[in-house]
């Protein structure tokens, strides 16, 4: 999982010539069979994203996405401690934003609609925590294969962020209305047979099991007709498309929010490893 090449590796009869791979800092990104796999490579910060590493997620995404040899996406974190933790709070802690990018954005929103939108079934291989933005991903990803190490949850609330569009809407369609919201309000992390049981996993394996069962389940979705699963893909999510807007206005308030003594808090006080003070903070009641 460390090909960092300029060209992306395949190795499968069914696959053509494979687009160039830019060469990455937070993700790597590989061709097993049909598959792109994607990795968060960030494991110092439990895969934590910052804004260069939701771009070049995007680009990952969108390489898988124009390679026709590609039937699956598999994305996975770097590491047995974490899949993704979500924003990289001690980033936001010390900046107040998620880092410089490209394009002068933070685009996790569009990452959002790029992992709907791509018409090839994108597979998370939860190897460990998945929280915050971290646990929204996998929640957006078609399928979820889990270690039995791995732990769900989100954490918006303890750390003062929220993501009131997929994050909460979506994960409502999957779980349920009761379980979507103990999940956001009570911040509880839930391990995989959990998971597993609410819905949130399709299956639970080892931990050195995990990498060849997304393997296996990318390959016998390569068995099938690319565009009987490409409208499979897009009529499971037009019953949900409207939620995209949903996720625009609930992105603007975010930014709004984060920005605030009550948002500014929640990070400072886990970059600092105290318990934070809200309840002084608020502005709005
Ligand atoms: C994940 C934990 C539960 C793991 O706990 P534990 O196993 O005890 O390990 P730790 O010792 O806590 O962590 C190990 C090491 O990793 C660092 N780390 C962990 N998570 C992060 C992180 N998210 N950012 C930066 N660093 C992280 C941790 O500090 C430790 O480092 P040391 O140097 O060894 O101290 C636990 O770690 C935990 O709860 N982590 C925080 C999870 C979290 O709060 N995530 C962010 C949630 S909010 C979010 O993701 C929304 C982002 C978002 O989607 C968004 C979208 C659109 C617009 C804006 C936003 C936004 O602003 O938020």
């Amino acid at each position: 999982m460390t090909d960092q090449t300029t060209t992306a590796t395949t190795s499968s009869s069914r696959a053509t010539a494979a687009p160039a791979v830019p060469a990455f800092e937070d993700v790597v990104y590989e061709r097993r069979n049909a598959a792109a796999i994607i990795t968060i490579n960030r494991p110092e910060r439990y895969n934590a994203f910052r804004g260069k590493t939701v771009e070049e997620l995007i680009k990952a995404f969108r390489l898988a996405w124009a390679d026709h040899g590609v039937q699956a996406v598999i994305l996975t974190g770097a590491g047995e401690k974490a899949f993704c933790t979500g924003g990289d709070v001690k980033q936001r802690a010390e900046t107040g934003d998620y880092g410089s990018t490209e394009s002068g954005m933070f685009e996790i929103g569009n990452l959002h609609k790029l992992i709907r939108d791509i018409p090839k079934p994108v597979i998370a291989a939860v190897n460990g925590v998945a929280v915050g933005g971290g646990h929204v991903l996998h929640v957006l990803c078609d399928l979820t294969i889990a270690s039995s190490t791995a732990r769900f949850g989100q954490a918006g609330p303890r750390v003062g962020s929220f993501d009131a569009g997929f994050g909460s809407a979506y994960l409502a369609r999957v779980v349920g209305e009761k379980r979507a919201r103990e999940i956001w309000y009570l911040c509880r992390l839930y391990d995989a047979a959990t998971a597993e049981r609410w819905g949130l996993a399709n299956t639970v394996v080892e931990p050195e099991r995990l990498m060849d069962e997304a393997m296996d389940w990318a390959d016998e979705i390569a068995e099938k007709s690319p565009t009987a699963i490409r409208f499979l893909k897009q009529s499971f999510n037009a019953d949900t498309d409207h939620q995209a807007g949903l996720s625009n206005l609930a992105m603007s308030a975010l930014d709004l929010f984060v920005a605030s003594p009550e948002g500014a808090e929640g990070a400072a006080a886990f970059a600092e490893k105290r318990t934070p003070d809200f309840a002084s903070k608020v502005q709005y009641h």
